[in-house]
């Protein structure tokens, strides 16, 4: 379904010796370097050029939600997808002071919405609860895939170069854990956290029902498929797939927090290249995250303590792009400003 070539390196001793020539001691920019060189090697070794930058943010409801394991029941999902629509949340704060477009979708809610903002690709009320049967069916898991590859390529086919996501999901932390655990083997309680913030005796319980459901789904959690069938989310499914037709489109992903880093596991599990178009944007305060971006072998941009999803790690990580390729693009190398090279 989804092939992605890997990234083409051959301009890459020229783009570092561009990085290398700027006025400034050898790796001084640090980080900003290092992100400077994936950009350039995606968008071009002349100019890093950045077009469009779009935030994708998936909403979807979890039957496992049934369960008390969030500060909030699944209405908020709608709520906040409303929210969203009407330009009241953190995510639409942080698009407007950076100037990033935003699209909400409806991978799944439970309630719905009638809005013609929202962009409609719902695969159906809600997952079913994953800790006593498969939260979706494989065909549910095709169409998701699908559906987010088309969204995806939509804002690609109109002159976007930089996707980002995020989601919203009341229950998508368990998801989340549970696909991490399935991926990386790693004990359940190392990748369940605190979600929305719950009491001791919540997360006690989290914990408890996702062991039950890694129990109950085992040797079925082996391919990317069967997790998210059994353990997955229409959100968490949808962001697979437009990650994959982003990268296949050798395009910029930025991934945000603890549920979209699973999905980018998933598509890394599904295609590896993947994973040389992502840029991890921040590291969340859920405390399986810093485990995720550890078994990726990757740094994040940021460390801001956030726990909120909906791309807002994204959105306040993209002007670290700007000027990586600000500096890229614009910074005085060494012979052009006379200054004897060091
Ligand atoms: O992105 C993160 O790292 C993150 C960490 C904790 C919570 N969230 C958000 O909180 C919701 C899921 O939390 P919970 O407790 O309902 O599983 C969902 O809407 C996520 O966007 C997001
Ligand atoms: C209010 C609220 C806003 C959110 N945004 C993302 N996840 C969320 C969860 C809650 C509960």
């Amino acid at each position: 379904m989804f092939d992605v070539k890997t990234l083409d390196r051959t301009d890459q001793e020229f783009i570092q010796n561009k990085i290398h020539n700027k006025t400034k001691p050898p790796g001084a920019l640090g980080a900003l370097e290092s992100l400077a060189l994936q950009l350039a090697l995606i968008t071009g070794k002349d100019t890093i050029s950045l077009k469009q930058p779009t935030i994708l943010v998936f909403a979807g409801d979890h039957g496992i939600a049934e369960e008390g394991i969030s500060i909030a029941p699944s209405a908020v999902t709608q709520q906040m997808v409303l929210n969203f629509l009407n330009g009241g949340a953190a995510i639409n704060c942080f698009c407007r002071s950076n100037q990033i477009a935003m699209d909400v979708i409806d991978a799944g809610i439970l309630l719905p919405v009638t809005d013609e903002r929202l962009t409609m690709q719902s695969l159906g009320n809600g997952t079913a609860n994953f800790t006593q049967q498969a939260a979706m069916t494989l065909a549910s898991v095709e169409q998701g895939l699908q559906f987010g590859a088309d969204v995806a390529i939509k804002h690609l086919n109109n002159g976007s170069n930089v996707l980002g996501f995020g989601e919203m999901g009341i229950g998508n932390t368990s998801s989340a854990a549970a696909i991490m655990s399935a991926i990386t083997k790693l004990p359940v309680a190392d990748c369940v956290g605190r979600g929305t913030g719950i009491s001791d005796e919540a997360y006690a319980k989290k914990v408890a029902l996702i062991k039950q459901a890694m129990v109950l789904h085992e040797g079925k959690l082996d391919t990317a498929m069967d997790i998210m069938a059994n353990v997955g989310g229409f959100e968490i499914v949808q962001i697979t797939g437009a990650m994959l037709a982003t990268a296949q489109r050798q395009s910029i992903i930025l991934v945000d927090g603890f549920i979209t880093t699973a999905a980018a596991m998933l598509a890394v599990m599904i295609e590896p290249n993947c994973q040389q178009y992502m840029v991890f944007c921040h590291q969340s305060q859920e405390q399986g995250h810093q485990l995720m971006l550890k078994h990726l072998n990757v740094d994040a941009l940021l460390t801001l303590d956030l726990r909120l999803g909906e791309g807002t790690g994204v959105a306040l990580a993209y002007p670290l792009l700007q000027a990586a390729a600000s500096f890229y693009n614009d910074m005085a190398s060494f012979a052009a400003a006379g200054i004897d090279a060091v």
